[in-house]
Protein backbone atom coordinates (compact mmCIF):
# COMPACT_ATOMS: atom_id res chain seq x y z
CA UNK A 1 0.00 0.00 0.00
CA UNK A 2 1.33 3.26 -0.80
CA UNK A 3 0.58 6.57 0.60
CA UNK A 4 -0.58 8.95 -1.82
CA UNK A 5 -1.11 12.16 0.87
CA UNK A 6 -2.13 12.73 4.44
CA UNK A 7 -3.65 15.62 6.08
CA UNK A 8 -4.52 16.37 9.56
CA UNK A 9 -8.35 16.77 10.10
CA UNK A 10 -10.63 17.47 13.40
CA UNK A 11 -7.56 16.09 15.64
CA UNK A 12 -7.28 12.87 13.16
CA UNK A 13 -5.83 12.05 9.51
CA UNK A 14 -7.51 12.18 6.16
CA UNK A 15 -5.24 10.09 4.10
CA UNK A 16 -5.17 9.12 0.85
CA UNK A 17 -3.16 5.62 -0.98
CA UNK A 18 -2.88 3.55 -3.08
CA UNK A 19 -2.72 -0.59 -3.47
CA UNK A 20 -2.19 -2.74 -6.13
CA UNK A 21 -5.73 -4.79 -6.63
CA UNK A 22 -5.56 -8.48 -7.49
CA UNK A 23 -9.85 -8.83 -7.77
CA UNK A 24 -9.39 -5.42 -10.39
CA UNK A 25 -5.86 -6.36 -11.92
CA UNK A 26 -4.59 -2.89 -11.46
CA UNK A 27 -3.86 0.08 -8.98
CA UNK A 28 -7.03 1.15 -6.86
CA UNK A 29 -7.46 4.43 -4.83
CA UNK A 30 -8.89 4.81 -1.69
CA UNK A 31 -9.73 7.19 0.90
CA UNK A 32 -9.51 6.44 5.18
CA UNK A 33 -10.29 9.02 7.81
CA UNK A 34 -8.90 7.87 10.72
CA UNK A 35 -10.49 9.58 13.78
CA UNK A 36 -8.35 10.71 16.89
CA UNK A 37 -9.80 7.66 18.97
CA UNK A 38 -7.85 5.32 16.68
CA UNK A 39 -4.74 5.99 18.75
CA UNK A 40 -6.01 4.34 21.81
CA UNK A 41 -7.16 1.26 20.00
CA UNK A 42 -9.81 -0.32 16.74
CA UNK A 43 -12.45 2.14 16.07
CA UNK A 44 -15.93 1.32 13.87
CA UNK A 45 -15.64 1.55 10.00
CA UNK A 46 -17.67 2.93 7.61
CA UNK A 47 -17.58 2.00 4.24
CA UNK A 48 -18.76 5.01 1.82
CA UNK A 49 -19.88 3.98 -1.94
CA UNK A 50 -19.82 7.49 -4.10
CA UNK A 51 -21.85 7.74 -7.29
CA UNK A 52 -21.05 8.26 -11.09
CA UNK A 53 -18.09 10.56 -12.14
CA UNK A 54 -17.18 10.30 -7.97
CA UNK A 55 -13.63 9.54 -7.29
CA UNK A 56 -12.30 8.22 -3.58
CA UNK A 57 -12.00 12.20 -2.97
CA UNK A 58 -15.28 13.61 -3.52
CA UNK A 59 -16.90 12.54 -0.33
CA UNK A 60 -13.85 13.66 1.82
CA UNK A 61 -13.52 16.38 0.24
CA UNK A 62 -17.50 18.00 -0.51
CA UNK A 63 -19.35 16.15 2.36
CA UNK A 64 -17.96 18.05 5.53
CA UNK A 65 -18.11 14.15 7.28
CA UNK A 66 -14.88 14.55 9.31
CA UNK A 67 -16.23 16.87 11.96
CA UNK A 68 -18.80 14.27 13.39
CA UNK A 69 -17.01 11.00 12.71
CA UNK A 70 -13.76 12.81 15.24
CA UNK A 71 -16.63 13.28 17.25
CA UNK A 72 -18.11 9.79 17.56
CA UNK A 73 -14.84 7.57 16.57
CA UNK A 74 -15.48 6.77 13.32
CA UNK A 75 -13.16 5.73 10.39
CA UNK A 76 -14.97 6.19 6.87
CA UNK A 77 -13.22 4.33 4.06
CA UNK A 78 -13.96 6.19 0.72
CA UNK A 79 -13.03 3.98 -2.73
CA UNK A 80 -12.61 4.96 -5.87
CA UNK A 81 -15.63 4.23 -8.06
CA UNK A 82 -14.61 2.03 -10.83
CA UNK A 83 -11.39 0.37 -12.10
CA UNK A 84 -9.14 3.02 -14.11
CA UNK A 85 -6.52 2.72 -17.01
CA UNK A 86 -8.34 -0.36 -18.08
CA UNK A 87 -7.34 0.61 -21.62
CA UNK A 88 -11.18 -0.20 -22.67
CA UNK A 89 -12.16 2.21 -25.21
CA UNK A 90 -15.86 2.32 -24.66
CA UNK A 91 -14.88 2.90 -20.59
CA UNK A 92 -14.34 6.91 -21.78
CA UNK A 93 -17.38 6.84 -23.98
CA UNK A 94 -20.18 8.09 -21.23
CA UNK A 95 -20.18 9.58 -17.61
CA UNK A 96 -22.55 6.85 -17.02
CA UNK A 97 -20.88 3.67 -17.85
CA UNK A 98 -17.42 2.40 -17.76
CA UNK A 99 -14.67 4.69 -15.84
CA UNK A 100 -16.46 6.04 -13.15
CA UNK A 101 -19.24 4.03 -12.73
CA UNK A 102 -18.60 0.61 -11.60
CA UNK A 103 -21.75 0.02 -9.84
CA UNK A 104 -20.47 -2.17 -6.96
CA UNK A 105 -20.69 -5.46 -8.99
CA UNK A 106 -18.26 -8.22 -11.29
CA UNK A 107 -18.84 -7.34 -14.49
CA UNK A 108 -19.67 -11.15 -16.13
CA UNK A 109 -19.75 -9.98 -20.05
CA UNK A 110 -16.35 -9.22 -22.26
CA UNK A 111 -14.70 -6.47 -22.20
CA UNK A 112 -15.48 -5.74 -18.73
CA UNK A 113 -15.07 -8.36 -16.77
CA UNK A 114 -11.38 -8.69 -16.63
CA UNK A 115 -11.11 -5.27 -14.52
CA UNK A 116 -14.58 -4.48 -13.44
CA UNK A 117 -14.84 -6.21 -10.80
CA UNK A 118 -15.88 -3.76 -7.66
CA UNK A 119 -17.83 -5.89 -5.27
CA UNK A 120 -15.30 -8.53 -4.61
CA UNK A 121 -12.83 -5.36 -4.26
CA UNK A 122 -15.04 -3.78 -1.68
CA UNK A 123 -16.35 -6.60 0.23
CA UNK A 124 -13.45 -9.00 0.36
CA UNK A 125 -10.18 -7.24 -0.75
CA UNK A 126 -10.43 -3.75 0.14
CA UNK A 127 -12.09 -4.42 3.45
CA UNK A 128 -9.45 -6.71 4.39
CA UNK A 129 -6.18 -4.29 3.41
CA UNK A 130 -8.30 -1.53 5.74
CA UNK A 131 -8.43 -4.31 8.43
CA UNK A 132 -5.13 -5.29 8.22
CA UNK A 133 -3.47 -2.02 7.85
CA UNK A 134 -5.32 0.63 9.93
CA UNK A 135 -6.80 0.40 13.66
CA UNK A 136 -10.54 -0.56 12.48
CA UNK A 137 -12.86 -3.09 14.03
CA UNK A 138 -13.79 -6.08 12.16
CA UNK A 139 -16.97 -6.58 14.16
CA UNK A 140 -18.11 -3.08 13.97
CA UNK A 141 -18.29 -2.25 10.13
CA UNK A 142 -21.12 -0.24 8.15
CA UNK A 143 -21.91 0.54 4.63
CA UNK A 144 -23.03 3.89 2.89
CA UNK A 145 -23.26 5.62 -0.31
CA UNK A 146 -24.93 7.93 -2.77
CA UNK A 147 -26.80 7.21 -5.87
CA UNK A 148 -25.08 4.71 -7.78
CA UNK A 149 -22.95 4.47 -3.96
CA UNK A 150 -26.78 4.29 -2.35
CA UNK A 151 -27.24 0.95 -5.25
CA UNK A 152 -23.67 -0.37 -4.02
CA UNK A 153 -24.32 0.14 -0.69
CA UNK A 154 -28.24 -1.82 -0.43
CA UNK A 155 -27.37 -4.65 -2.79
CA UNK A 156 -23.83 -5.62 -1.20
CA UNK A 157 -25.77 -5.34 2.52
CA UNK A 158 -27.96 -7.67 1.24
CA UNK A 159 -25.77 -9.97 -0.74
CA UNK A 160 -23.14 -10.18 2.17
CA UNK A 161 -25.49 -10.82 4.94
CA UNK A 162 -23.54 -10.60 8.24
CA UNK A 163 -21.21 -8.44 7.06
CA UNK A 164 -22.76 -4.93 7.78
CA UNK A 165 -23.70 -4.02 10.56
CA UNK A 166 -25.20 -0.45 9.55
CA UNK A 167 -26.74 0.84 6.42
CA UNK A 168 -27.61 3.60 4.88
CA UNK A 169 -28.19 5.59 1.59
CA UNK A 170 -28.61 9.09 0.17
CA UNK A 171 -30.68 9.12 -3.09
CA UNK A 172 -29.97 5.94 -4.19
CA UNK A 173 -30.53 4.05 -7.79
CA UNK A 174 -33.05 1.97 -5.55
CA UNK A 175 -34.40 -0.34 -8.62
CA UNK A 176 -31.81 -0.72 -11.13
CA UNK A 177 -33.40 -2.91 -13.33
CA UNK A 178 -36.03 0.03 -13.98
CA UNK A 179 -33.98 3.10 -15.02
CA UNK A 180 -31.72 3.90 -17.72
CA UNK A 181 -28.90 4.03 -16.01
CA UNK A 182 -29.22 0.19 -14.26
CA UNK A 183 -30.60 -0.95 -17.89
CA UNK A 184 -27.39 0.31 -19.15
CA UNK A 185 -24.96 -0.40 -16.69
CA UNK A 186 -26.12 -4.20 -16.30
CA UNK A 187 -26.74 -4.95 -20.43
CA UNK A 188 -23.11 -3.67 -19.90
CA UNK A 189 -21.86 -5.04 -17.18
CA UNK A 190 -24.13 -8.74 -17.32
CA UNK A 191 -25.57 -8.91 -20.49
CA UNK A 192 -28.84 -8.91 -22.51
CA UNK A 193 -30.90 -11.58 -20.14
CA UNK A 194 -32.34 -9.74 -17.31
CA UNK A 195 -32.96 -12.90 -15.10
CA UNK A 196 -29.26 -12.24 -13.99
CA UNK A 197 -29.75 -8.82 -13.17
CA UNK A 198 -32.35 -9.26 -9.61
CA UNK A 199 -29.41 -10.17 -7.99
CA UNK A 200 -27.88 -7.14 -8.32
CA UNK A 201 -30.94 -4.79 -7.81
CA UNK A 202 -31.97 -3.80 -4.00
CA UNK A 203 -35.78 -3.72 -4.49
CA UNK A 204 -35.51 -7.42 -5.84
CA UNK A 205 -33.41 -8.78 -3.42
CA UNK A 206 -35.87 -7.45 -0.96
CA UNK A 207 -38.33 -9.01 -3.02
CA UNK A 208 -37.01 -12.71 -2.92
CA UNK A 209 -36.17 -12.38 0.99
CA UNK A 210 -33.11 -10.80 1.36
CA UNK A 211 -32.49 -9.03 4.71
CA UNK A 212 -30.23 -6.19 5.95
CA UNK A 213 -30.33 -4.27 8.89
CA UNK A 214 -32.54 -1.37 9.24
CA UNK A 215 -31.99 1.01 6.46
CA UNK A 216 -31.89 4.71 6.60
CA UNK A 217 -32.45 6.20 3.48
CA UNK A 218 -32.80 10.18 3.09
CA UNK A 219 -34.04 11.55 -0.78
CA UNK A 220 -34.37 14.79 -2.06
CA UNK A 221 -37.39 16.12 -3.78
CA UNK A 222 -36.06 18.29 -6.13
CA UNK A 223 -33.22 15.63 -7.12
CA UNK A 224 -32.79 16.21 -11.00
CA UNK A 225 -32.90 12.35 -11.20
CA UNK A 226 -35.43 11.05 -8.88
CA UNK A 227 -38.51 10.31 -11.42
CA UNK A 228 -36.37 8.65 -14.40
CA UNK A 229 -33.22 7.07 -12.38
CA UNK A 230 -34.00 6.62 -8.34
CA UNK A 231 -37.44 5.19 -7.62
CA UNK A 232 -37.40 5.00 -4.14
CA UNK A 233 -41.03 4.27 -3.94
CA UNK A 234 -40.35 0.81 -5.25
CA UNK A 235 -37.72 0.04 -2.42
CA UNK A 236 -40.28 1.23 0.14
CA UNK A 237 -43.00 -0.99 -1.25
CA UNK A 238 -40.49 -3.90 -1.34
CA UNK A 239 -39.52 -3.45 2.27
CA UNK A 240 -43.18 -2.93 3.49
CA UNK A 241 -43.85 -5.83 2.19
CA UNK A 242 -41.41 -8.34 2.94
CA UNK A 243 -41.18 -6.59 6.66
CA UNK A 244 -37.42 -5.26 6.04
CA UNK A 245 -37.33 -1.87 8.11
CA UNK A 246 -36.27 1.08 6.07
CA UNK A 247 -36.85 4.59 7.30
CA UNK A 248 -37.23 6.49 3.94
CA UNK A 249 -37.22 10.58 4.56
CA UNK A 250 -38.48 12.86 1.43
CA UNK A 251 -36.93 16.59 1.77
CA UNK A 252 -39.00 19.08 0.08
CA UNK A 253 -36.35 21.19 -1.89
CA UNK A 254 -32.71 19.39 -1.78
CA UNK A 255 -30.93 18.15 -5.44
CA UNK A 256 -29.02 15.31 -6.11
CA UNK A 257 -25.55 16.64 -5.18
CA UNK A 258 -23.45 17.06 -2.20
CA UNK A 259 -25.14 19.90 -0.66
CA UNK A 260 -27.99 17.68 0.30
CA UNK A 261 -25.50 14.90 1.27
CA UNK A 262 -23.84 17.72 3.44
CA UNK A 263 -27.03 18.26 4.93
CA UNK A 264 -28.35 15.17 6.25
CA UNK A 265 -24.55 13.74 6.72
CA UNK A 266 -24.72 13.91 10.70
CA UNK A 267 -27.53 12.18 10.88
CA UNK A 268 -26.26 9.08 8.56
CA UNK A 269 -23.09 9.40 11.17
CA UNK A 270 -25.60 8.94 13.85
CA UNK A 271 -27.70 6.19 12.72
CA UNK A 272 -24.46 3.79 11.91
CA UNK A 273 -23.04 5.30 14.92
CA UNK A 274 -26.51 3.98 17.61
CA UNK A 275 -25.27 0.10 16.47
CA UNK A 276 -21.47 0.35 15.53
CA UNK A 277 -21.13 2.16 18.89
CA UNK A 278 -23.19 -0.16 21.26
N1 LIG B 1 -22.89 14.41 -15.74
C1 LIG B 1 -22.71 15.17 -14.59
C2 LIG B 1 -23.49 14.65 -13.41
C3 LIG B 1 -22.87 13.53 -12.66
C4 LIG B 1 -23.47 13.45 -11.26
O1 LIG B 1 -24.40 14.12 -10.93
N2 LIG B 1 -22.88 12.59 -10.44
C5 LIG B 1 -23.37 12.48 -9.08
C6 LIG B 1 -23.74 11.08 -8.79
S1 LIG B 1 -25.05 10.58 -9.89
C7 LIG B 1 -25.32 8.93 -9.48
O2 LIG B 1 -24.53 8.14 -9.17
C8 LIG B 1 -22.30 12.97 -8.15
O3 LIG B 1 -22.20 12.56 -7.03
N3 LIG B 1 -21.48 13.91 -8.65
C9 LIG B 1 -20.38 14.45 -7.93
C10 LIG B 1 -20.62 15.81 -7.37
O4 LIG B 1 -19.64 16.40 -6.90
O5 LIG B 1 -21.77 16.26 -7.35
C11 LIG B 1 -21.23 15.34 -14.29
O6 LIG B 1 -20.43 14.74 -15.01
O7 LIG B 1 -20.87 16.06 -13.36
Amino acid sequence: METLSQHHCFGGVQGFYRHSAHSIGLPMKFGVFVPPQAAHGPVPVLFYLAGLTCTEETFAIKAGAQRLAAELGLMIVTPDTSPRGTGIDAADAAWDFGHGAGFYLDATQAPWAGHFRMETWVTQELRQLVLAQFPARADRVGLFGHSMGGHGALTLALRHPGQYQSVSAFAPIAAPSQCPWGEKAFTGYLGEDRSGWAAHDATELIKAGHKAPPLLVDQGLADQFLAAELHPHLLEAACAEAGQPLTLRRHAGYDHGYYFIASFIDDHLRHHARTLLA
